[in-house]
């Protein structure tokens, strides 16, 4: 038992994490003393390093780069991929240059690779008179709404640079970096992970998800799928087919657009059905009323009576489609409409009416049939008929 927790305290006192700073400001800030500071008053180690703008120094468990990048502003960004947090160090006595400091230091927040790691902002030459108080510096550079934006864990510390100070003068220094340590620990996971992805190149990324898309199996293409004499004769056709295919995925948006299309092209056609049925219904109330007047005049019309029944039929069966289509205010039809709607009211009227327009017909019928047989046969039918 003891064994085993000495040998993960032992662990725990030999893994160092190496931790990366990016110590940003703008010109003579005193980001360069400010380095050197740290060296001086925690006396720690520095470890060997052949980048010139590269400081490495053991931190406590901690293997600290300090880069603090030269060639101006514009070289900042190349380095922000592989920050695990910032110091931003700004000359508090320095008015002149405090908007330059607001704009850049906005700039540096919100930068993705940025956004959401910690920072540690140093208000720096606090020895001298006309320096301004940290306070006077959130409020000038609206601090808070800027850390809030970007999401990140942001604390302002006073300082002095410069060797003329005692240590004890350092403190704020030291606590700030302290804090900064313990943050970026905390979420020394994630933060690692974000720098592994953000350090990444362009054209490596791109590299990656091709070797990442290599990796996943690949779909059967169609002569792998088909059998040789299945694709038969149509191979040049389908090989015409296969160039003129869009990628899978606008395929995809194509059938999307399809279906987008198909459906209104559904609703035309339901619409149109609708309107055929009740285009025959309409035509039947009117041939109900004409056909009632005038059957008799002929027995040939005695066809459209099975016609009406059966539009009527119709009505009746799909009571709805009158009732959804409504016509229009100020027509006549409105009328014929409203007794058409009491007539085919029920089946049995249906009938009942049926046989009534059946008989009157066949009666009229019947009867222009002996008048004309009274007329060709004389007085003599005529008798008989009456009969
Ligand atoms: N009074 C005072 N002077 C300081 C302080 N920090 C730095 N200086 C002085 O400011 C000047 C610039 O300091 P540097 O550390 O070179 O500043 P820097 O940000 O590295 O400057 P560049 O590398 O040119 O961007 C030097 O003369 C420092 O001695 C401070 O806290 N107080
Ligand atoms: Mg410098």
């Amino acid at each position: 038992m003891c064994h085993v927790l000495l040998k993960e305290a032992r662990q725990c006192v030999c893994t160092s994490e190496r931790v990366t700073l990016l110590v940003l400001g703008l010109e003579g800030a005193g980001k360069t003393s400010l380095v050197r500071e740290i060296q001086r008053v925690l006396s720690c180690e520095v470890l060997p390093t052949t980048k010139p703008n590269q400081t490495e120094l053991r931190v406590d468990r901690f293997e600290v780069s300090f880069i603090n990048p030269e060639g101006g502003q514009r070289t900042w960004k190349n380095h922000y991929g592989k920050a695990h947090g910032i110091i931003f160090v700004l000359d508090s006595s320095n008015m002149a240059q405090m908007d330059e400091v607001k704009k850049t230091f906005a700039r540096v927040l919100g930068h993705p690779k940025i956004s959401g790691k910690p920072l540690l902002l140093l208000a720096n030459k606090q020895d001298k008179l006309d320096a301004l108080l940290p306070s006077e510096i959130i409020e000038y550079l609206s601090l808070e709404k800027l850390v809030n934006e970007s999401k990140s864990l942001c604390r302002i510390e006073p300082s002095s640079a410069t060797k003329r100070l005692p240590r004890t003068q350092c403190r704020t220094i030291i606590q700030g970096l302290h804090w900064l340590l313990r943050i970026i620990a905390v979420n020394y996971g994630a933060l690692s992970d974000r720098i592994q992805k953000d350090s990444l190149e362009p054209q490596q990324l791109s590299e990656r998800e091709v070797s990442r898309k290599a990796r996943r199996p690949r779909s059967k293409t169609r002569e792998e799928r088909e059998p040789p004499a299945k694709r038969g004769n149509s191979q040049e056709q389908n090989a015409k087919i296969e160039e003129s295919k869009p990628p899978k995925s606008s395929q995809n948006i194509l059938s999307q657009k399809e279906e987008r299309t198909m459906a209104p092209k559904k609703k035309k056609r339901k619409v149109n059905l609708k309107m055929k049925k009740k285009g025959s219904v309409q035509s039947s109330s009117t041939l109900a009323e004409d056909v009632k007047g005038k059957m008799a005049a002929s027995g040939s019309k005695c066809g459209a009576i099975g016609g009406l029944i059966q539009n009527n039929k119709v009505a009746q069966e799909n009571p709805r489609i009158r009732e959804t289509s409504p016509t229009p205010a100020g027509q006549s039809t409105k009328k014929k409409n409203k007794t058409l709607k009491n007539k085919i009211k029920s089946k049995e009227q249906a009938e009942t009416q049926r046989n009534e327009n059946l008989s009157s017909t066949f009666d009229l019928y019947r009867r222009a049939m002996l008048a004309l047989k009274m007329q060709q046969e004389g007085p003599k039918t005529h008798s008989i008929s009456i009969s």
